[in-house]
């Protein structure tokens, strides 16, 4: 007997990342071939008539697996009873701006839906925020969702660990997936920190392997670091299917479990590694039975201490900043 369908609900579903996004999720590819989904699909008023062409394309896949459709502009329709959310809407870097300088824009967006989340969803939801800056939208969910669970709403920095994935397995000349214990630290923006001092190939060190301390440092990083940067420019919008790709990574080995791989997400903090308690930060996580576990106990060395606490430094910032705008609000 198939299992009882789960309710999923994505915002800026009439978005370029979800049209990447909804039609691998109606297919399967997060919650398994014998799962039923029940998509509830949030967009702004102004977008509802592209959304209804969005339904027309999943109407017309024929997925066995996809019991309903329902669209809506009211985030309180969108969550009720959900087992799970992304929440991709938001406004999108143009050129020349970084992922904070949404960050206003957006404060109001995340408070409003966490919220609701708050509201209506299922105590169990998982949330994944994808639209930036990322880090402190969630941030700004948890805030606002007091009555979920701690760790019910991560931020995604699963696109840099992919990224960094890509470009580790090809310089070592080795399949992406040999590449195991590579962790990718702190805010999704260029201060993220991109760590291979604890990543093996085969139980060798990767660092090892590879062998060139200067390429870690001064490309590897550096090109990860930017590379969203890199894309926008190159296409003159930002990444789209590599972004719904990383998030359908992060939900499926949140619900299926990551087979005891490292797998980086944005996760409020437990006070580890002098991430101050609560700040919503990129770190090493394994998942199993529906429940994620931050690797915990890492020795990390002079160079990884002072990447992470750049970037932490910056979470810190985009916080306050963020704290200041809700207080105007
Ligand atoms: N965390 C990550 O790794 C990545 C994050 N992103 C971010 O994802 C977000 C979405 O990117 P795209 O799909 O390319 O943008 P897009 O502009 O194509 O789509 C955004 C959609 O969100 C909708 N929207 C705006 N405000 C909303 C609200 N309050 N409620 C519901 N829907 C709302 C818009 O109407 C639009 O349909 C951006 O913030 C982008 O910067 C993009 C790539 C990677
Ligand atoms: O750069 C952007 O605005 C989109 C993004 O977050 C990424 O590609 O990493």
């Amino acid at each position: 007997m198939p299992n009882a369908p789960v309710k999923v609900a994505v915002s800026g579903a009439a978005g370029q990342i979800a049209y990447a996004l909804l039609f691998r999720l109606a297919q399967g590819d997060v919650f398994g071939p014998d799962t039923p989904i029940d998509l509830r699909l949030l967009d702004l008023p102004q977008a509802q008539a592209a959304l209804q062409g969005v339904v027309m394309e999943l109407d017309d896949c024929a997925f066995p697996l996809l019991t309903s459709i329902q669209t809506t502009d009211d985030p309180i329709i969108a969550f009720d009873d959900i087992d799970a959310a992304f929440l991709v809407g938001s406004r999108p870097r143009a050129k020349g701006m970084e992922r904070r300088d949404l960050l206003a824009a957006n404060a109001a967006i995340f408070k409003t839906q966490g919220a609701a989340l708050n509201a209506v969803a299922k105590r169990s939801v998982k949330v994944l925020v994808v639209g930036n800056p990322a880090n402190t939208n969630a941030w700004v969910a948890i805030q606002s969702a007091p009555d979920l669970p701690p760790g019910a709403i991560t931020s995604m920095i699963r696109l840099d660990h992919n990224r960094a994935a890509a470009q580790f397995a090809r310089r070592a000349g080795v399949p992406v997936d040999a590449v195991e214990k590579l962790a990718v630290w702190g805010n999704h923006s260029p201060t993220m920190f991109a760590d291979w001092s604890h990543a093996t190939v085969e139980g060798q060190s990767l660092a090892g392997l590879i062998n060139d301390e200067t390429w870690y440092r001064d490309t590897l990083i550096p090109e990860v670091a930017r590379r969203g940067t890199a894309v926008l420019e190159a296409r003159g919008a930002s990444s789209a299917a590599s972004a719904a790709n990383a998030a359908i990574n992060h939900m499926r080995d949140w619900v299926q479990g990551s087979n005891g791989r490292w797998v980086s997400m944005g996760v409020a903090s437990i006070g580890q590694y002098d991430i101050p308690e609560g700040l919503v930060c990129g770190v090493p996580t394994t998942c199993r039975d529906g429940v994620y576990a931050p690797v915990t106990g890492l020795e990390l060395d002079a160079f990884t201490r002072a990447g992470l606490a750049a970037s932490v430094q910056e979470l810190i910032e985009e916080r306050d900043a963020a704290l200041a705008v809700l207080a105007d609000a």
